[in-house]
């Protein structure tokens, strides 16, 4: 791993693409993810979100350009509730204690530390008394909690989370927003894509995606980054310059 010099930011991406098959779907992103700090990334569906994250957590690989890394542990990445099969025939405690297998590989015998670390994440997410029941009798919401829950349980220091709100109530987006604070505050590089503008407005640092491309970058060290793109700060969809027909 490249380590880079300035220890304030936990990834640097420089004229970064990426691909889905054989179309390229982000840009030449140049955008820095500080170190202990909340980052938002915002943008409408289909603006490249999830394509980001999975760079940042290495699952998915550049096209084009250089990813520098100074954070230590592979990434916990939390998944969009939808890309797990809900009938998955699996307990609740069965899918925290998978993330140990960070730490312990899938066919290794997981330790009473293992077991500890995997009931305080689920007292954490408020899932401790489902820990028995199986993830395809779950609510939404209560399944989102529990996918939270696992990467938690990683103990990474870089914690990816792809909407990590998304069909929650009010108290627990808040218990989320809460939470993700907590985790920066004790050291760890947050990164979530969100589509809810004031979780990005508390975030410590902002990126905004349009079509594959940053349209701003804004926080501790990216202050007024911006790209060519045409959108609202938001991440708006651009308003047509001439008629659709
Ligand atoms: N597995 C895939 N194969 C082909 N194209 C893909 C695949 N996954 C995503 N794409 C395309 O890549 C582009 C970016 O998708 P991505 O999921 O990163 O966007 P997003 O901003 O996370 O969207 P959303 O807000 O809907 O989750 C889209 O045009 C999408 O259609």
């Amino acid at each position: 791993m490249r380590v880079i010099p300035d220890m304030s930011n936990a990834i640097e991406l420089t004229e970064v693409s990426a691909r889905h098959g054989a179309t390229t779907v982000l840009y030449d992103l140049t955008v820095s993810i500080p170190a202990q700090q909340v980052t938002a990334v915002t943008g409408h569906n289909g603006s490249g979100k999830s394509t980001l994250l999975g760079l940042l957590a290495g699952a998915h690989p550049a096209a084009a350009g250089s990813l520098l890394r100074a954070h230590q542990h592979n990434a916990a990445l939390v998944v969009q509730r939808s890309e797990v099969p809900d009938a998955l025939p699996i307990t609740v405690r069965q899918v925290v204690t998978m993330g140990r297998w960070a730490h312990r590989g899938a066919w290794r015998r997981l330790t009473r530390e293992d077991r500890a670390v995997a009931d305080r994440c689920m007292e954490r997410l408020g899932v401790a008394a489902l820990a028995a029941r199986r993830l395809s009798t779950l609510s939404g919401g209560q399944r989102q909690r529990v996918l939270l829950a696992q990467g938690l349980a990683q103990q990474s220091d870089l914690l990816l989370l792809d909407e990590p709100a998304t069909g929650l109530d009010a108290e627990a987006k808040e218990q989320i927003a809460a939470l993700l604070t907590e985790e920066s505050a004790r050291g760890v590089t947050v990164v979530h894509a969100t589509h809810d503008l004031e979780d990005a407005a508390n975030a410590d640092h902002r990126i905004v995606l349009a079509n594959g491309r940053l349209v701003t970058e804004q926080g501790p060290h990216g202050e007024g980054r911006g790209g060519q793109a045409s959108v609202s700060p938001s991440g708006e969809r651009p308003v047509p310059t001439s008629p659709v027909s």
